[in-house]
């Protein structure tokens, strides 16, 4: 399955957008959309591997992310050609994660396991969760400061020029009120520099977890948001329009080499040039 570029919709955003215009790609429905990620998530994996041997990658939680998880999980038993990924040598961070005990449901590590992970036989060495609640760390303020600590670690042992490591793809949801990771409108995070921010009363359960920041986020090779559903267009409209990344965060995140944003058609509904 290729992904249907949204044509029009970027032609209208050149006319209206100042700098590198974002590849916008428009699926039918949340199905299409899961799938269609999913095929071209594991050509890009496969693409990262014939040039540097390791692949690496930067998960999300929320229904689409997982959705695309599963359908990887699918692709990986009888993989097309281009699409071949050796999962033995992939590494999997977080974009994001809830503060909770390890085997509560929230934690989007445990989706991720259940979807992918622990079905593809990712090394457990390879797999960089963020800390749970139960893991050692009394305060999300320690948790992200140890997380800020293993990505500098892997950065320094790849012999990467700062603090991070090269992310290929870094995968991320919406809310509808334009929230990406654990970022959210209005919030302390959306001005804080360091790597990775704890983050305290979130609006949106559970209030406490531990997120990249901007400037984390920032470094990955290729960021794709993933977003589906009628409620999230204006989110998207005010992001692609140009808003304030205080107000509406995803408009605050960029790839080095793309920002992609793969959207259904609900999703996409509020853009100009949407439905021409
Ligand atoms: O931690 C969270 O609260 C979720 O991970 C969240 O950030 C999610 O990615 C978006 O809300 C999109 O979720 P859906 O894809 O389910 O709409």
């Amino acid at each position: 399955m290729t992904l249907t570029p949204g044509d029009r919709i970027v032609e209208r955003l050149a006319e209206t957008t100042e700098g590198p215009v974002p590849d916008v790609v428009v699926e039918p429905d949340a199905e299409m959309l899961a799938r269609a990620a999913a095929s071209a998530l594991v050509a890009r994996l496969a693409a990262a591997q014939a040039v540097h041997g390791t692949a690496s990658v930067v998960l999300t939680g929320g229904g689409v992310g997982t959705a695309v998880l599963r359908h990887v999980a699918e692709l990986a038993q009888e993989p097309a050609p281009g699409q071949d990924v050796d999962w033995t040598a992939v590494d999997v961070w977080w974009g994001d994660e809830r503060f909770v005990p390890a085997d509560d449901d929230e934690r989007n590590e445990k989706g991720a396991r259940e979807a992918l992970l622990d079905r593809v036989g990712v090394p457990a060495g390879r797999v960089h969760a963020m800390p749970a609640s139960d893991a050692g760390f009394a305060e999300p303020e320690e948790a992200a400061e140890w997380y800020a600590g293993t990505l500098a670690d892997a950065a320094r042992d790849a012999g990467a020029d700062g603090p991070l490591p090269r992310f290929d793809v870094l995968l991320l949801g919406m809310g509808p009120e334009g929230h990406v990771a654990s970022i959210f409108p209005g919030a302390p995070a959306v001005a804080d520099e360091r790597p990775v921010v704890a983050v305290r009363d979130c609006p949106k359960p559970p209030p406490t977890r531990v997120s990249l920041g901007f400037s984390a986020i920032s470094t990955a090779e290729e960021v794709w948001l993933l977003v589906s559903g009628e409620g999230k267009a204006e989110a998207v409209a005010r992001a692609l329009g140009g808003a304030d990344r205080s107000e509406v965060p995803a408009a605050g995140v960029r790839g080095r080499q793309a920002t992609r944003w793969l959207l259904d058609a609900g999703a996409a509904g509020q853009l100009p040039g949407a439905g021409e």
